[in-house]
Parts: structure tokens; C-alpha cells; sequence
């Protein structure tokens, strides 16, 4: 299939071999403008090896991603960043000692580094932007909390807010409802649902109670292949889905 120009991604014939073991495997992916996508699949099915593929921080053996019909395969991570390709990982990197205006001041791209953040002019462009995101991601009303204090759920959507500040037009998450509370999981996909409405966002997750709340389309990956792809009603009642996946 040739590449598409009006997806924002548009991965094709994706691979990457590690001592010979394809962990993705000729893979086929397109998203669009404003879709929230979620991927789910079995342990070991090449989910976070997807993503991790799509950001740069692994090569791949062959095969193409574009980002805007613009070849990222060739690109260093932080050039993925700065085109507009958001990554959070499981782990929060916050910086625990600063407060929440702060953490989202730092995310700036102008005044991105730790060390540039201290000597850094609060322009009323940043603090307009720290203002809206925090009240995006709920977290107005503790702009001037250490990070540190904050409740796991809040950590995360602080880390989600981070990425926000740089803008990007696709973010990805794995797993961001890992160890939350069932409120903040009711947070997160309501979070999730609007930061979506104007930008592209693909989920990796588990959770099928989760994934059924926020999923439009879902893409269910298994041995580095993509076994199924459709709305929640089709994966779920998809045979092949039900006996790799679903049915364990
Ligand atoms: N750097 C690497 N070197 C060797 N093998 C790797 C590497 N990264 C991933 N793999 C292998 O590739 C396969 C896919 O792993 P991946 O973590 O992407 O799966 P996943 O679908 O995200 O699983 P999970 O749901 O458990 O997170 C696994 O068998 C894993 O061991």
C-alpha cells in the first residue's frame, strides 16, 4: 500500500528484528486527525516496541513511519519531539522538588532544560499556557504544590500536561491508568477524551473495562502483527481476538 497523505501517522511495512526475532513484523498503521486509538494485545505482542519505534527511541530494521507524510525513520528522538510527537512512559518524570506551575513551566520548549528553567523569564505567553493546560489536565487549584505531594493520579496527569505544553499533534501513552484509583481512572479517561478533540492520541492499555470507556477505534496487536482493528463491538466478538487475547 503507497503512503497516504492525510493521516498523521501512517506507519508501513514496519520491522524491527531483535537477534533475528521479529517483535514487529511487517506492520500496517494509520491515524487520523483528532482519533483517540487504543492498542491493546497480549503480553510480549510488540505494543510498547510500537510506540517506542514511532518515537525513535528504538530503530527499526525496515519499513516506514510518517508523521505528516514526512519520513521519521532517519530522525533522532528529539527531532520527533519537536515535530509534534509526544511520548509518556509508565514511569512519571516529574520533578518532584518544583511545584506544578513550575513543571509545566520547564515543558515549555523555549525553556525546556532544568538548569535554563531557573534563569528563565516567565513570559505572560508561558503563564497563560501553564494556566490553561493546568486547567486542562484538573490541576489548577494546585499550581503552587510541590509536585512531590501531589496523589499518584495527579503525578501522571502533571506528566501528561508536560507533554501538552510542547503541543504536540500526537501523544502517546502506555498505560496511564496503571495504579490509579477508580475516580482517577474516570479523570484520566474524560482527560483523555478531550485532549483528543484536537489533537491524535494512541493508548496502549489492558484494562477492557478502561479501554471500553474511551475506545473509538481499537487495533489489537499480537506477535507483532496487527490481528484485528475496529470499533470495541467488532474486536470483542472477533474470534481470533477472543482466543489470543480476550478469552484469558
Ligand atoms: N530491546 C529488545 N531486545 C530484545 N527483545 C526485545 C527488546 N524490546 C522488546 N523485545 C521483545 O519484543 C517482544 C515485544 O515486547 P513489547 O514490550 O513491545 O510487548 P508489549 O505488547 O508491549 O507487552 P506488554 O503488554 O507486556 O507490555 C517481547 O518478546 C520482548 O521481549
Amino acid at each position: 500500500m503507497s503512503s497516504n497523505t492525510d493521516f498523521v501517522l501512517a506507519v508501513e511495512d514496519l520491522t524491527v528484528s531483535f537477534d533475528g526475532f521479529k517483535a514487529i513484523d511487517n506492520l500496517n498503521l494509520y491515524v487520523d486527525h483528532n482519533e483517540l486509538r487504543v492498542i491493546i494485545g497480549p503480553n510480549g505482542a510488540g505494543k510498547t516496541t510500537l510506540l517506542d519505534m514511532i518515537c525513535g527511541k528504538t530503530k527499526a530494521t525496515s519499513g516506514s513511519i510518517k508523521f505528516h507524510n514526512e519520513e521519521m525513520t532517519a530522525l533522532p528522538e528529539f527531532t520527533r519531539v519537536r515535530k509534534g510527537i509526544g511520548r509518556k512512559f509508565q514511569t512519571p518524570s516529574i520533578y518532584e522538588n518544583l511545584s506544578v506551575f513550575q513543571n509545566l513551566e520547564v515543558s515549555f520548549p523555549k525553556g525546556r532544560s532544568v538548569l535554563g528553567a531557573v534563569f528563565f523569564k516567565c513570559t505572560a505567553e508561558v503563564k497563560d499556557r501553564v494556566q490553561a493546560i493546568a486547567e486542562e489536565i484538573g490541576l489548577a487549584d494546585t499550581l503552587n504544590t510541590e509536585a512531590g505531594l501531589l496523589s499518584h493520579g495527579q503525578k501522571q496527569w502533571l506528566e501528561v500536561g508536560m507533554l501538552l505544553m510542547q503541543d504536540p499533534e500526537l501523544l502517546m501513552l502506555d498505560e496511564p491508568i496503571a495504579g490509579m484509583s477508580v475516580r482517577e481512572r474516570e479523570i484520566t479517561a474524560e482527560l483523555l477524551k478531550k485532549i483528543s478533540n484536537n489533537r491524535s492520541v494512541i493508548v496502549i492499555e489492558h484494562d477492557m473495562e478502561f479501554v471500553k470507556k474511551i475506545a473509538q477505534k481499537v487495533t489489537v496487536m499480537h506477535q507483532g502483527k496487527i490481528l484485528a482493528e475496529g470499533s470495541m463491538d467488532d474486536v470483542q466478538n472477533n474470534p481470533q481476538v477472543i482466543e489470543v487475547y480476550l478469552g484469558h
